[in-house]
């Protein structure tokens, strides 16, 4: 009997995991179809002002913990250049709407009352959970404990607790699947900030080296991964899959798993045929593709604080998630004179729309508001574009309120011998670079128990 042959539709971790981890199980008649000209999807490096930086993912969150974090493995194995940040100054280091910092005192005090909520908040989690009661929303739990930022200091505050984490605001946000995070309950607190010319990138190449042929440079040369393939449609039937590429070509297999992005499913950028199930429609609808945008700034000179316990620092404003999370890259690339400013959600949905001249002026006003008027012009702006990018639609997901672990199970459910993988079918890690590789490997055991002993129903 022949062997059985997969594609995998998409070349970042979670694709690249199941391949490898359907190859080290004997099913070697792979192919990947990967629609860019490069692999490691949502872990992309890019060239800004002469320095290297990453427009995606960019920490190995969790490190230090009970368990040891696979991404942090690979990082170390690969000496991945990375610094372990350090965000317990941030009540130093908070600025006024009008400029200037927060005192010290006052800003600690509003960071601890904070801190105290989301306790309460894990603890009314691990009641719920233990009670099986249903979900709440985080900004729920707030209000059960009489907490309502309001101020700028609060709301930034408040976002840096929730958002600069989920990518959406508390009321978006399921609390039972959030807190406590697995990721840093598991794998520890500490969160390394990569900053390699390689790219963080090269953790996806490191697992794709050990099943894919590559040549003596390292550069991968295997034919089984096939670049610029955009899969627009995606056929199945008893027999088999039929997928159908961008250029007119149709390509059979046994079996495909589905790697591409929430974001990507959810805007029907690829068409089933059989169309999926509603359950699966609904499923998938039902969860939230987030948005998160790191704009990176540079300038001629630096006229920011400098040295130990500097590097983050926010941005407090009348206008909740305003230009609100810094931080300088002196450690990581000095003398270069970069800064990096995070948003998310409807910020990021309008910057998006507008220029990035636009942008970069609002950026100005809110630096001239810390820092003074006599500061530079920024010399260059990079802005990523994750939600208009039609290979990702959206930065990751995020758990909303009032989706189950059964609507859960369904977006991870295989359909017929079409799989499904990606980071938000991970139930623990949805949203990161481990999700992605733990939800890859998941599938394809879910696949190679299939194959090889026929057990092909899946549980819901
Ligand atoms: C801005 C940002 C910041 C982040 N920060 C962190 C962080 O600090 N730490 C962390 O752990 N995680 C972070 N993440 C999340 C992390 O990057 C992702 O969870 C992970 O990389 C997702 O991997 P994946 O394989 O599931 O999806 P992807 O990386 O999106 O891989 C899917 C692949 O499918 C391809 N594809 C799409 N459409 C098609 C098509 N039609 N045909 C063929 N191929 C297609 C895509 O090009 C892509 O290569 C961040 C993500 C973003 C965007």
């Amino acid at each position: 009997k022949r062997a059985p042959t997969v594609i995998i539709v998409g070349a970042g971790m979670s694709g690249i995991s199941a391949a490898k981890t359907l190859s080290d199980a004997g099913i070697k008649r792979i192919l990947i179809l990967e629609a860019t000209n490069r692999i490691g999807g949502r872990m992309y490096k890019a060239n800004f002002s002469g320095v290297s930086v990453e427009l995606g993912a960019n920490w190995v969150s969790g490190v230090g913990g009970p368990q040891v974090n696979p991404v942090w493995i690979m990082a170390n194995k690969l000496r991945l250049k990375s610094f372990l940040s350090n965000f317990l100054n941030l009540s130093s280091n908070t600025y006024k709407p009008e400029g200037g910092v927060y005192e010290e005192s006052v800003a600690r005090k509003a960071f601890e009352v904070a801190e105290q909520v989301v306790e309460f908040g894990t603890k009314v989690s691990k009641d719920l959970a233990a009670r099986k009661q249903p979900d709440i929303s985080i900004l729920t739990s707030q209000r059960l404990k009489n907490y309502f930022p309001k101020t700028p200091l609060e709301m930034v505050i408040d976002y840096y607790l929730c958002d600069f984490e989920s990518a959406e605001p508390p009321r978006a946000t399921s609390l039972l699947n959030s807190e406590p995070s697995s990721t840093y309950s598991n794998f520890g607190e500490d969160s390394y900030f990569v900053s390699d010319p390689r790219g963080y990138e090269s953790v996806v190449h490191y697992v794709a080296q050990q099943f894919l042929t590559t040549n003596a440079a390292g550069q991968i040369t295997d034919p089984r991964l096939q670049l610029k393939k955009v899969v627009t449609e995606i056929s199945r039937s008893p027999r088999g899959v039929a997928v159908k590429t961008e250029d007119g070509l149709v390509h059979r297999a046994d079996y495909v798993i589905v790697s591409v992005s929430l974001g990507v499913l959810q805007n029907d950028l690829i068409k089933f045929h059989p169309s999926l199930p509603q359950w699966k429609i609904l499923a998938l609808d039902q969860f939230n593709m987030a948005i998160y945008t790191k704009i990176f700034l540079k300038f001629p000179y630096k006229f920011w604080p400098s040295g130990n316990g500097t590097e983050f620092f926010l941005y407090a404003h009348e206008k909740r998630g305003y230009y609100p999370f810094w931080q300088h890259l002196e450690r990581e690339f000095p003398g270069e004179n970069v800064l990096l400013v995070t948003v998310t959600d409807d910020e990021s949905r309008r910057l998006e729309q507008q220029s990035d001249s636009e942008t970069k002026a609002e950026i100005m006003a809110v630096l001239r508001n810390m820092f003074g008027k006599q500061i530079p012009e920024a010399t260059d702006i990079l802005v990523p574009r994750w939600l208009s990018n039609r290979f990702f639609k959206g930065s990751y997901s995020n758990w909303p309120i009032g989706v189950s672990h059964h609507q859960f199970n369904q977006i991870k459910a295989p359909v017929g011998k079409v799989y499904f993988t990606g980071e938000h079918t991970s139930a623990a890690y949805y949203g990161y670079v481990h999700g992605a590789y733990f939800a890859g490997i998941d599938t394809a055991k879910l696949m190679t128990s299939c194959i090889k002993r026929g057990a092909c129903s899946y549980n819901i």
